[in-house]
């Protein structure tokens, strides 16, 4: 079956979002949140947190790490949780916990249990493309990441910002502006040879 997940882009800085085990799973979460966005608002709770983590909220003051045990009370005012302790039972609690209380959940060692997944993301500038292979080879969508970043030229940024000027003065109803857009970039799709 084709892939029938939605992709969206959070604005994680606006919502607050609770990782937890501070174990490798917990860094390697943390740590992609945080690179694609550094402002996002995250607790992590583990029973043990691993030293890179530590290092890692140090430079992200919005972040708050509970070196503990979960309980029920960190899942309020939480809207996205990321479950990721090694013990399946336990994560399997806590995640019927969170949806108990409506929050968005995923569930490290369960992809049945995720209600999203988290990608590999390719960013050039303004440009991001995140890539789900829908649970079956996280590998190969690290790999894909990894060429498309060789493949996609930095310079993409500054087009980007090209866009937005002649957008910006385009005036016109939307229908004119699709248009013009239209016509000004269909040549860097063209499979012509420019004149
Ligand atoms: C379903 C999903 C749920 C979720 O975690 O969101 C999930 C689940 C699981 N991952 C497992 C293993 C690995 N995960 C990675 C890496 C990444 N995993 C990520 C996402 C996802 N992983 C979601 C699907 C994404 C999609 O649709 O493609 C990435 C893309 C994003 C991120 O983690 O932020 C990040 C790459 C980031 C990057 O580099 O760009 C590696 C490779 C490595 O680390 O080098 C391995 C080992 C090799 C292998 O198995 O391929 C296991 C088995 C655990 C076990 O066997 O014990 C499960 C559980 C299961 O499948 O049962
Ligand atoms: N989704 C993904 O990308 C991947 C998922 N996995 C799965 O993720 C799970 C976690 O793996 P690792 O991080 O490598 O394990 P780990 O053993 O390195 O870390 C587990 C963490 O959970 C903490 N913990 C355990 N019970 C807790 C509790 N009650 N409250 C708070 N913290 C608690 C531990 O203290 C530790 O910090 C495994 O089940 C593994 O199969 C593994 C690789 C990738």
């Amino acid at each position: 079956m084709a892939n029938e997940l939605y992709p969206i882009f959070l604005k994680v800085h606006q919502f607050e979002t609770l990782i937890v085990g501070g174990g490798e799973v917990g860094l390697e979460k943390l740590s992609f949140l945080l690179k694609s966005s550094p402002n996002a608002k995250v607790t992590l709770v583990g029973k043990t947190i691993k030293p890179e983590i530590k290092e890692l909220a140090q430079l992200h003051p919005q972040v708050t790490l509970f070196e503990r045990a979960y309980f029920s009370e960190d899942l309020t005012g939480i809207q996205m949780a990321i479950i990721a302790t090694e013990d399946h039972e336990t994560n399997k609690q806590i995640h019927a916990e969170a949806k108990a209380r409506e929050i968005l959940t995923n569930v490290a060692d369960t992809p049945d249990l995720c209600d999203f997944y988290l990608g590999s993301i390719v960013t050039k500038g303004d440009l991001k493309v995140a890539i789900s292979t829908n649970g079956k080879s996280p590998t190969i969508a690290k790999r894909l990441k990894e060429t498309l970043n060789e493949v996609l030229p930095d310079e993409i940024h500054e087009l980007l910002q090209h866009m937005r000027e002649i957008r910006d003065q385009l005036k016109g109803n939307f229908g004119y502006k699709v248009k013009k857009l239209n016509e000004l970039t269909s040549t860097l799709v063209s499979k012509e040879p420019e004149a």
